[in-house]
């Protein structure tokens, strides 16, 4: 219950409170005008005056009270649904890479889709619930001012059918729970079923099997368990409704015979108790509501604990420079499954071509996303221009460099990077793309390419971000001979010139001559390599 009451806390605010309680007091003062003319002599035309005169008052009151109340809490949903949106994602930015890949990312676009609709939507129906639990609050007040016994009968059954309620309620929100759980398994294969839509449009058995032993089976779990739920949540609320008509039967048919209650006390207690019962159902979503409300906050305070705890510290734009060497000595990375990279010492001068090259599995990639400042080392120190690395400046010494990897992501829009238009189209043309795409309006007029082509679109994406070391892994694969040697023997030279300093995961042996420094990696260990010296490279 006090988590209930957190998660509820958690979603309301005052002003929401205060609305709450004021269409409270003008719903029942509407409810006291009609009492009391019914109880007033009716052949007064004063009587009816006044009557008319506070209920107008009342009813004024009731709409303006209404309208904010509407604004307030449609306002509320939409704030939250961006605010969560975006608390996600800019929590998923800082986070750090190797806690994004061990986080998933079906788990995210699950927190995105699902939780944070949910959590506005639940909102909504929570600042609505409250209004009308306010409302049945101030009708029992009442109901103690016009006939106190009738009102302790009131008060004692909902106690009773409050108490049912309570008690069945662990089944429902474990429903919820189960739902959850089933939602995120679900996201899970529509991933695998999106990510590799190529290989399962293959292979019928895996299609069907996809669809059929998973897809299908999460869908099923969330119906069923939201079904379960949503069943016995309606029970409860039948329950609640019959007493409150129960108690309505009692006052007529059962007290006159006890003379309990006057005929008048009769009449206005059977209207507030007839008048109680929507609003009391509507309150009683409270329950329900904040079942899911928890369900939803859970999950997506998972997601900002991985920020919190892994967020990245430091400012990309605080100086670093790389003007004379770039040292790592000692460096050292581990995976939590224990692959180990390193202790790795090397030094690099600006305009060096530095070949790595291993067998599969031997630590490369891992060894450039540390290099890159995309992993943070356990241990050992990375100095530039003779000046050590604080932790706090990995986000700016990231800034160095740019990368090209098998899968890389080729963005239509520039993102803010600073390149001019002309030059990025001059890019596409040295790279013989410009007859596919241009560069216009900050974007990419085409993306869908084949691979050769988008490897050299890559190429132009790294170099619009005018950082000083480029890191390529793997770039020469899948790309046919005469580039390969394009690549080699004319862009590696021109990119030198230029004064960037490339690493080059490669296993072209008929090119280990176009590089200044040769590695090779195996277990988690760099070696050197036997290299020729550039002057040595033919140019074509
Ligand atoms: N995200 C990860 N989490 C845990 N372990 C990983 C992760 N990525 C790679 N590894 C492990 O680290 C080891 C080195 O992988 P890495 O990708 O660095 O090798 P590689 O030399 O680039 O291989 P390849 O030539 O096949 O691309 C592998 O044993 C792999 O299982």
């Amino acid at each position: 219950m006090i988590e209930k009451c957190r998660a509820l806390w958690q979603v309301l605010s005052l002003k929401l409170v205060l609305l709450s309680s004021l269409s409270a007091c003008t719903t029942i003062l509407i409810l006291h005008t009609f009492t009391m003319a019914l109880q007033l002599d009716s052949s007064n035309p004063a009587n009816l005056v006044q009557g008319a005169v506070w209920f107008s008052v009342a009813f004024v009151g009731f709409v303006v009270v209404q309208l904010v109340f509407q604004r307030s809490v449609i306002r509320l949903t939409e704030t939250t649904i961006k605010a969560v949106r975006l608390d996600i994602l800019d929590a998923v930015r800082h986070a750090r890479l190797q806690m994004i890949e061990q986080f998933g990312q079906e788990r995210i676009l699950s927190a995105i889709a699902y939780d944070a609709n949910t959590l506005s939507q639940l909102n909504q129906f929570v600042a609505l619930s409250v209004g009308h639990l306010f409302t049945v609050i101030a009708a029992l007040i009442y109901m103690f001012v016009i006939a106190p016994l009738g009102a302790l009968l009131a008060l004692g059954l909902i106690a009773l059918a409050v108490t049912a309620y309570c008690l069945r309620f662990g089944r429902i929100h474990q429903g919820y729970e189960r739902a959850r759980e089933a939602e995120d398994s679900f996201f899970t294969h529509l991933h695998d079923l999106l990510m590799g839509i190529r290989e399962v449009k293959q292979n019928a058995l895996r299609n069907d099997s996809l669809y059929e032993e998973h897809l299908s089976r999460d869908a099923n779990a969330v119906q069923h368990n939201k079904t379960m739920a949503e069943c016995r949540f309606a029970h409860n609320q039948l329950m609640l409704m019959a007493a409150l008509y129960l108690l309505a039967a009692v006052a007529v048919f059962v007290a006159p015979l006890w003379f309990a209650l006057s005929p008048q006390q009769s009449i206005s207690f059977v209207i507030i108790t007839l008048f109680m019962v929507s609003p009391f159902h509507s309150s009683m979503e409270l329950f329900r509501v904040l079942s899911q409300l928890q369900v939803s906050q859970h999950k997506l305070a998972e997601i900002k604990q991985l920020a919190s705890e892994a967020g990245e510290q430091g400012i990309a734009s605080s100086a670093v420079s790389f003007t004379q060497q770039l040292t790592l000595q000692k460096l050292m990375f581990e995976y939590d499954q224990g692959f180990t990279v390193g202790p790795i010492n090397l030094e690099v001068n600006p305009g060096d071509i530095v070949f790595i090259s291993g067998g599969n599995g031997s630590g490369k990639t891992t060894f450039m996303r540390l290099l890159s400042g995309l992993y943070a080392p356990q241990s050992g120190q990375v100095w530039l221009d003779n000046r050590p690395l604080e932790a706090a400046q990995l986000l700016a010494y990231r800034q160095l460099f740019a990368g090209i990897s098998a899968d890389s992501v080729v963005f239509a829009n520039r993102y803010g990077q600073p390149m001019g238009e002309a030059q990025v189209n001059q890019w596409l043309d040295k790279l013989a793309l410009s007859d596919k795409v241009q560069f216009r309006d900050g974007r990419f007029t085409n993306t869908r390419l084949s691979t050769g082509q988008l490897k050299r679109l890559a190429m132009v994406q790294a170099l619009m971000e005018e950082r000083p070391i480029l890191v390529l892994d793997e770039f020469a694969a899948n790309i046919d001979p005469q580039s390969r040697q394009v690549f080699y023997r004319q862009w590696l030279p021109t990119l030198k010139e230029m004064g960037k300093t490339l690493f080059v995961i490669t296993h072209d042996e008929a090119y280990f001559d176009c590089c200044d420094s040769h590695y090779l990696m195996r277990d988690g260990q760099l070696h050197p390599y036997p290299v020729q010296p550039l002057s040595l490279v033919k140019s074509h």
